[in-house]
């Protein structure tokens, strides 16, 4: 049976002096999953995530929270009561309150002793516990946003925004913190959005994923949905690594360097054609497993190598895999059995 749908998003359109900057975007997100908005700078994440917070106006379009309308071009519920949680990059703290004091700050509804347990409860969930009495300069940066994410978490909101919350800490630790932020969503039922422009951590993070580029949303699935299946080419390159292996249709199948392999079920466009080719998919063999090529060069990357190759009609590619090879090498290489993904050549 299909979950709630926590947040609905409806033809979002917004502007800055008179500018468009989120235009026709849709998605809907049920209850307790995590979302992640991924795209370059200034593509509209940010702009999506305060319209929905209630802190930018609409100029088109319709938010709603657990199917109640909070947004839409002629009004919009203030974001204090929409039951939401934030948590932002960085100088989200008061400086001048306590660790105990920022976190017990959404709880005045409760009793004195209600608020100190779940304040005791939101440190401890964000491994603090015990640093109540602290003050914000009194922690390192992952800390303060550990706090920043226990005191959004305190008042259970409904549903929880972050917008890059680790992108100021080194890379060790923000991909520690995300690990814990996602056991820490799930173990609440928490349903939350995120915005980041880094694709390992939206694809670590994410139940569903929203591509964006120019104010606009390039496709919503889940992770492995974009990365196998990506609505266009901005999506794949944004999503992976890339090869485009010229194509063309002929005799019923995809014609290609590599060989022919069954059309795939979507239509395709007219005229020359590129197929879509991850370096993981282009298995290397013995020089009579497959169709001939030449390792042009090799870098050792710990766990496995990338490779350049040269196909017999000149298309180079990437590969990826084991530390077997080297530059001027013959292998055979084969494409992995996988639906093709085809855009009309750039
Ligand atoms: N207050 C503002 N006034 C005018 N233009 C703005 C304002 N805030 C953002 N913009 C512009 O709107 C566009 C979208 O900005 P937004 O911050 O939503 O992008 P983003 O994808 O979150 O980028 P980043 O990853 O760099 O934060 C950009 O072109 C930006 O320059």
């Amino acid at each position: 049976m299909s979950r709630p749908v926590a947040l609905s998003v409806l033809d979002l359109a917004c502007r800055y002096q008179q500018q468009p900057v989120v235009q026709g975007v849709s998605f809907e997100l049920p209850e307790g999953d995590i979302a992640c908005l991924l795209g370059p700078s200034g593509c509209g994440k940010t702009t999506t995530l305060r319209a929905i917070a209630g802190l930018e106006p609409l100029t088109g379009g319709r938010i709603q929270l657990h199917g109640r309308t909070v947004s839409n071009a002629e009004a919009q519920r203030p974001p204090e009561q929409r039951g939401l949680g934030m948590v932002f990059q960085e100088h989200a703290l008061f400086p001048h309150l306590s660790v105990g004091d920022n976190v017990a700050f959404g709880l005045r509804q409760l009793g004195s002793s209600a608020r100190r347990a779940r304040v005791e409860e939101c440190l401890a969930l964000v491994q603090l516990p015990g640093l109540a009495r602290r003050y914000p300069h009194e922690l390192s940066g992952g800390q303060q946003q550990r706090v920043a994410l226990a005191r959004a978490l305190a008042p259970r909101p409904a549903l929880l925004l972050l917008d890059e919350p680790f992108a100021s800490l080194d890379l060790d630790l923000r991909r520690q913190l995300n690990q814990e932020l996602r056991r820490i969503l799930r173990q609440q039922g928490m349903t939350a959005l995120m915005v980041t422009h880094d694709q390992d951590e939206a694809f670590t993070m994410a139940d569903h994923l929203g591509v964006m580029r120019g104010g606009k949303l390039e496709q919503w699935g889940s992770p492995e949905q974009v990365y196998a299946c990506p609505a266009s080419r901005f999506v794949a390159q944004f999503s992976g690594s890339t090869n485009w292996l010229p194509a063309r249709v002929e005799a019923g199948a995809l014609q290609t360097a590599l060989g022919p392999l069954p059309l795939p079920a979507a239509a395709l466009p007219a005229g020359a054609l590129e197929l879509l080719v991850r370096p993981e998919a282009v298995l290397l063999g013995p020089l009579d497993g497959g169709q001939p090529a030449r390792v042009l060069s090799r870098e050792f990357l710990g766990g496995h190598c990338r490779y350049r190759l040269q196909l017999a009609c000149g298309t180079e590619l990437w590969a990826r895999g084991s530390s077997g090879h080297r530059p001027g090498d013959q292998l055979g290489v084969s494409l992995m059995a996988a639906p093709a993904v085809c855009f009309a050549a750039d």
